[in-house]
């Protein structure tokens, strides 16, 4: 059985990136959308993730960014994927893959049934896909927001050909719950593992990646 591999998100300190690795979790998470409370400026997230062991995969989050937006972050931040999530389309996943040459992971936000199918179509053009809750209508955050979606939904569901991550409202507490219901084998979390909006707490990123190596799916 593959080992579960576990995404921190939303780090904004050097203390977050020493407590991700000494973990053991294998992505570390830089949010660049101003509206989030873990937005991090280009020079915060290049002075992070210097300070990165070889290893961990520095993920940058961005939300309907531009190419100029995308330039600029790429050129300074030695960055290993990008995660799209906002409402970019197919069509222009497939465009900053081949224009930047970083692994994509595009999310997809799930509330109901009707909502699987558009997962599909991110796998023809993403590397990984990234299943996290629909952010309900009056939310600030397109993620972030630390609520889960009805994991039934993708109970007993033929899985998908590139790997996917399950996000949304997970915790150190519901997270082996979480994967045996629906067989991920990677997860992401922000909310979680924080004391504060923005907070990142190293005894929560410990126990959250603790609760999910130990979970079977
Ligand atoms: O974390 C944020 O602030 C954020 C902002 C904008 C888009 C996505 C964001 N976070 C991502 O949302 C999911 C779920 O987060 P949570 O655990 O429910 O708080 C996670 O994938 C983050 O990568």
């Amino acid at each position: 059985m593959t080992e579960i591999r576990v995404k921190i998100c939303g780090l904004s300190a050097p203390q977050d990136i020493a407590a991700v690795a000494g973990a053991g979790a294998v992505y570390a998470g830089f949010v660049f959308f101003p509206k989030s409370p873990r937005n991090v400026s280009i020079e915060q997230a290049a002075a992070l993730a210097v300070e990165a062991p070889a290893g961990l995969c520095k993920v940058a989050l961005t939300v309907n960014a531009s190419d100029a937006e995308l330039d600029a972050l790429t050129a300074a931040v030695p960055l290993d994927m990008l995660q799209l999530h906002g409402r970019e389309s197919p069509q222009r996943v497939a465009d900053v893959r081949a224009r930047y040459g970083l692994p994509v992971m595009k999310a997809v936000g799930i509330a109901e049934a009707a909502d699987i199918p558009q997962i599909a179509l991110y796998e023809q053009v993403a590397d990984q896909l990234l299943i996290d809750a629909k952010p309900p209508k009056e939310a600030a955050l397109p993620g972030g927001n630390g609520l889960a979606f009805d994991w039934r939904l993708l109970a007993g569901r033929k899985y998908w050909q590139k790997p996917w991550m399950l996000a949304g409202g997970l915790t150190p507490d519901n997270v082996a719950e979480a994967i045996r219901m629906t067989g991920a084998r990677q997860v992401d979390v922000s909310s979680g593992v924080e004391t504060a909006p923005g907070q990142k707490d190293a005894a929560l990123i410990e126990c959250f990646t603790r609760a999910a190596l130990a979970a079977r799916g």
